[in-house]
């Protein structure tokens, strides 16, 4: 279900890669000045041993002080120049890094606010926080810590072995005895590593979505007493991600014990035959000591190459989620409505299904015309919000079409679309925020307005309560009841002025007399817009010009409440179980 997610074993991708260096682009004077600052710095390191050999051989071994201070200057030149470039390289360096964090991020979140709302069906929220945060910070330390240093690194080996074969031929091939275990070595922690990596970015993204959800749902653990099983539950899914971390920390670690050894046999290998040459008089002392500090050299930027590595394969995992969600086709778009618009509909044969097998609408053939307002009810799970979501471009059906207005929806731009819509969803939803953004977010309408409208829907003493339009809203509207909450998002829906009303269960979470208050402001704003009114109290759709009783996805009756009253059919007997008439049969 959750396939971005999964560890896909892919080896180092040149393709990702290259998309990265794309990313570097709109700041490549900062990255190409860092990557030439360090050569730079890495040759004023380099210098210092040669400038050791100069000191030993020139002046210390034949007892000649003139000229001695002036090469400790030169080493000491050398050593500032190092730091100096050292600090301005790895500002630029990281500086470019966090921009790229920074750009990564604002694309990601801007593709998955255009992503289809099917997307999100198959992606918790938690494991989308994952890539936006963790992942996208890998992907920026790719360049601050990765590349740019790598390129350095490699840049000094290549320095350090040219000035082992120029020092001496003969110690550089036993220093080198051990290479071939070396690339032996290397090659296993590769290979594991990459692996390890991959788990350690999909266990992360596990912990994240599993720890989202159960935040959110706090209140339902607690009722349920579900802390314990919470706990372990969590326990085992850290436990995971803590074993893949670990496995990721012991490769890193083996590789570091690995080439200490190995470096520590080449440095004794060097001790061993450079002594020989050095009695025989075939080397210099000072290039004994000057080779030794180059073998060293040459050990470490190789282990910082693995660490660069494992960074490599972390950004690797974290650059294939992101692109993988980038990759994600954003909702079509589509031609403009044409004309105002007045609200007409036609339901032509509409089928739908979720997962492609089980049918959630069947042939579903309504036409609604301009201002009528048409009540939708039917058992729980019959289908009534997913043909609002159909509505709304949320999903497409999978046969048939619905016409707005007499145009193809599927041709249609959703974002136009969506403004010809009042939605007031099941689950009210607000923001943190104003009330005055919640309510208007598109500024359409004055204060007085506003207010107005707030005191025509019964709902400015709750605005008032909370301190006026500007008033803050907590997460989500926390600080609201639920049935406040709803009775903000209708003044929302109505804000918006739209040509076709949406309301799903919108009062059913409202005291009588506010739902009374809220019926006769939806009675006013029913003129000149089609209001389509999704319900299971029947009474809330008693005075819709037609009424639409859904069943398994089918229409099962149509017409107005006098009508299907006497038709004596399944909305009948749903009346009178509403009316508490016990006698009723059951419904089937
Ligand atoms: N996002 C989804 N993914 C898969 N199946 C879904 C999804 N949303 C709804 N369904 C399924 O589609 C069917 C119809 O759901 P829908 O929400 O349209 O019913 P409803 O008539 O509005 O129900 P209720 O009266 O409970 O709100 C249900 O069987 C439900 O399981």
């Amino acid at each position: 279900m959750f396939d971005m997610d999964e560890v896909t074993g892919r080896h180092l991708d040149w393709s990702l890669f290259r998309r990265f260096v794309r990313l570097i682009r709109p700041y490549r004077v900062a990255a190409v000045l860092a990557m030439v600052l360090l050569p730079m710095a890495t040759a004023a390191r380099l210098v210092q041993p040669f400038l050791v050999k100069i000191a030993i051989d020139n002046h210390i071994v034949p007892g000649r002080l003139a000229g001695l201070a002036q090469v400790a200057a030169l080493f000491l030149a050398a050593a500032c120049v190092e730091s100096l470039l050292g600090f301005w390289q790895g500002y630029l360096a990281q500086g470019v890094g966090q921009k790229i964090t920074a750009d990564l991020r604002s694309r990601g979140f801007r593709h998955l606010l255009r992503l289809p709302v099917e997307y999100f069906d198959h992606h918790p929220s938690g494991r989308l926080v994952t890539r936006l945060t963790s992942d996208v910070e890998n992907v920026g330390e790719l360049f601050g810590s990765g590349v740019a240093a790598a390129f350095g690194e490699v840049f000094s080996l290549v320095f350090v072995v040219a000035a082992m074969l120029w020092l001496s031929p003969t110690l550089t091939l036993v220093a080198f005895a051990l290479l071939p275990l070396l690339g032996m070595v290397l090659l296993l922690f590769r290979r594991r590593m990459r692996q390890a990596m991959r788990q350690v970015r999909a266990r992360l993204a596990e912990l994240n979505g599993y720890l989202a959800e159960r935040i959110a749902g706090v209140g339902t653990v607690r009722l349920f007493g579900q802390e314990q099983r919470t706990l372990t539950e969590f326990a085992d899914l850290q436990e995971d991600y803590r074993s893949c971390s670990f496995a990721a920390i012991r490769w890193d670690v083996f590789l570091f014990s690995a080439l200490e050894t190995i470096a520590a046999l080449a440095i004794a290998g060097v001790l061993w035959r450079g002594g020989l040459s050095a009695m025989e008089g075939v080397a210099t002392f000072g290039t004994l000591v000057a080779f030794l500090e180059y073998v060293q050299r040459f050990f470490a930027p190789l282990r910082k190459l693995s660490g660069q590595y494992s960074l490599l394969q972390a950004s690797n995992a974290s650059l294939e989620r992101i692109f993988g969600l980038l990759d994600q086709q954003v909702e079509a778009g589509g031609v403009k409505l044409r004309g105002q618009g007045r609200g007409a509909l036609h339901f032509d044969r509409v089928c739908f299904s979720y997962d492609g097998r089980d049918a959630v609408l069947t042939d579903l053939e309504l036409d609604v015309a301009p201002g009528e307002m048409i009540g939708i009810v039917g058992d729980t799970g019959s289908g009534k919000t997913t043909l609002g979501r159909l509505l709304l471009k949320f999903y497409t059906p999978t046969r048939g079409q619905i016409l707005l207005d007499g145009q193809q929806l599927d041709a249609l731009d959703p974002t136009e679309v969506r403004r010809r819509i009042g939605w007031v969803s099941q689950e009210p939803f607000l923001f943190a925020g104003t009330v005055r953004d919640n309510l208007d977010p598109m500024g359409r309408l004055s204060d007085a307005q506003l207010r107005e409208l707030l005191e025509r829907c019964g709902a400015w003493a709750v605005v008032e309560g909370l301190g006026g339009l500007q008033g803050e809203l907590m997460e989500r509207g926390r600080n609201l009841s639920a049935g406040e909450r709803q009775l903000l998002c209708l003044v929302r829906a109505l804000a918006a002025d739209p040509a076709i009303l949406l309301f799903d269960e919108a009062t059913s979470r409202l005291d009588a007399a506010t739902e009374a208050v809220v019926q006769q402001q939806m009675e006013r704003s029913r003129h000149g817009r089609t209001v389509l009114v999704i319900a299971h109290r029947l009474r809330s759709v008693q005075r819709a010009d037609r009424i639409v009783l859904l069943h398994r996805g089918r229409i099962r009756e149509i017409g107005t409440h006098s009508e299907l009253l006497a038709r004596q059919g399944l909305y009948a007997r749903l009346w009178r179980l509403q009316r508490l008439d016990l006698n009723a049969a059951p419904v089937r």
